[in-house]
């Protein structure tokens, strides 16, 4: 892979030259200085043109773990990445940095043009690849689909089908057999995108089954997920798109499966467009028929966007915080004894209810998604010079990323015992004894974002998580499959995942009920 990318960057030299020279006058970065000796230790080297490709390149399959590991030694919690051809990236696990990007001059810090650009192919105008007044309308239609009565709604027809109809059997045929494992992050993602799907489009790809099915849309999705993202992870940005140029290696198969997600995204709002003319009642609860009814006249192709940002929002984010959790559930008993007694008290409620007041669960939701937050780093682009209040300089048109992943680990905000899984630092006991959700400030714990572009789906993915572990918990225990000591390792593209899967075996167990 690097050999390709080296023989195409030599090819390209004459194309360089012109890229390097226009880069250097729009964006030269000014660089802070460290004190830390820690830090300079651990500061990638950078050489001219290439900048810290090298190093980029050799923590390619670490990138958030390594960033993180800088991150953690500077002084300011913030430093300056060397990219190549002159310009640079920031990263800061800062909160008072974290609060000026997010809300205090958040018009300075938009998705800006490279990230527009670099996401386009797949995800073109939809509120996650927007700015200014696209983003703006897109956000307010929205929002009413995450009201109080539409996430009833979701959490008892959409969540709850799920996992009844899939779910459950899925968990119960490995059961009966005890030698059988499964890799549980993959079928929380095929929950996830079957749950999403249904909220974008209100279509059911049916993803989730025992026989674990292929679903064409599925993988197509996945793919092109995978491959567009490591647009952002290239040390030379400008080479994917150069091969894009060329129509070669990774973009050749890029153009082939975003075409197919977006002809089939194309076909449903097709098919929803003359459903809705039919039935002019319609009550369905999806974002598409939202858009579609909302009397505005959008065309296909935007609403298309809009459906696709969704799926991409809701696809593995929750899949991702549910797996870890499961495996630090595993790690600490007692905290899973804890849930099973909150679930025990709350299995007369109605779902809704029981799911809203699972305070204990909520709490441990909170402590996984600290340590392992769906979304480990995230990407702004500065509009104009800035200095962040750590001091740090900001050339226009640098891309400036805050880092829950290292954030989750500052001992500055979560004490000595950081390392530690302990969902009881989010609670207090209340007057009556009973335990209370205490929230975080979210700059610092900026796991769903922050600011007036805080995630929209924030209520719903945490109802949903909490609906799910009390299923999989009130009828299964979850053992993962590894060897002795074994860790499983964090990758990430736009959010992590563990690496090959968390292997399980599910054991049958029957809960008493207060
Ligand atoms: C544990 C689960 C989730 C986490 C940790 C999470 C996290 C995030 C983060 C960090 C962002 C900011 C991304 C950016 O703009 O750069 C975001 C945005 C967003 N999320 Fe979530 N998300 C989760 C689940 C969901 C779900 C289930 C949905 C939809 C049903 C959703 C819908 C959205 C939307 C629409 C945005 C864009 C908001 C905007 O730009 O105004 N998220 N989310």
């Amino acid at each position: 892979m690097l050999a390709e990318l080296l023989a195409i960057a030599l090819l390209l030299l004459p194309y360089y030259y012109y890229l390097i020279s226009s880069s250097r006058k729009r964006n030269r970065p000014k660089y802070q200085k460290f004190t830390s000796s820690s830090t300079v230790g651990l500061l990638p080297k950078s050489y001219p043109l290439i900048g810290s490709a090298l190093d980029i390149a050799a923590n390619k399959e670490r990138r958030v773990q390594w960033t993180s590991d800088i991150v953690l030694s500077s002084p300011t919690a913030t430093f300056t990445l060397r990219l190549a051809l002159g310009s640079a990236r920031i990263f800061t696990a800062n909160p008072a940095n974290v609060q000026h990007i997010l809300k205090t001059n958040f018009p300075n810090y938009q998705k800006g043009f490279d990230f527009r650009t670099t996401l386009f192919d797949l995800l073109g105008d939809g509120i996650f690849n927007a700015d200014g007044d696209t983003w703006k309308s897109q956000r307010q239609l929205s929002s009413h689909e995450f009201n109080t009565k539409s996430l009833r709604k979701f959490v008892e027809t959409v969540v709850d089908t799920e996992l009844s109809a899939r779910l459950i059997p899925t968990l119960s045929a490995a059961a009966a057999n005890a030698a059988a494992t499964l890799d549980l992050q993959d079928i929380l993602q095929r929950f996830a995108f079957d749950n999403i799907c249904k909220i974008a489009f209100g279509y059911d790809p049916g993803y989730l089954a025992p026989t674990l099915p292929e679903a064409r849309f599925a993988t197509a999705f996945e793919n092109a997920v995978r491959i567009i993202s490591g647009r952002f992870n290239s040390g030379v940005p400008q080479i994917w798109k150069i091969k894009k140029f060329l129509g070669i290696g990774s973009e050749a198969e890029l153009k082939e499966v975003v075409s197919e997600v977006r002809d089939f995204a194309r076909k449903i709002v097709r098919e929803k467009k003359a459903e809705l003319k039919q039935n002019e009642s319609d009550d369905s609860i999806d974002i598409l028929s939202r858009f579609l009814s909302s009397g505005r006249n959008f065309d296909d192709e935007f609403v298309t966007d809009i459906v696709i940002s969704f799926i991409l929002a809701g696809r593995d984010t929750t899949s991702a915080a549910l797996t870890w959790f499961f495996w630090l559930l595993w790690k600490h008993p007692e905290v899973e004894s804890n849930i099973l007694e909150e679930i025990r008290e709350k299995s007369d409620t109605a779902i809704y209810e029981e799911v809203k007041d699972m305070v204990y669960t909520h709490a441990a939701l909170c402590e996984a998604m600290r340590l392992y937050p769906p979304v480990p780093i995230d990407t702004k682009v500065a509009a104009n010079d800035d200095v962040l209040p750590d001091g740090t300089e900001v050339r226009q048109g640098t891309r400036v990323s805050y880092h829950p992943y290292a954030m989750g680990r500052l001992e500055e905000i979560w004490g000595k015992d950081w390392a530690e899984f302990r969902p009881e630092r989010w609670l207090e006991r209340g007057e009556d004894g009973k335990w209370k959700f205490v929230g975080k400030d979210p700059f610092s714990y900026p796991v769903f974002q922050a600011g007036p572009r805080v995630c929209l789906g924030k209520e719903m993915a945490l109802l949903q998580m909490k609906r799910v572990v009390a299923g999989i918990l009130r009828s299964f225990r979850v053992v993962p499959a590894m060897e002795d000591g074994e860790e499983p390792v964090l990758i990430s593209d736009l959010t992590t995942k563990m690496k090959g899967g968390l292997p399980v075996r599910i054991e049958a167990r029957e809960i008493r009920v207060a």
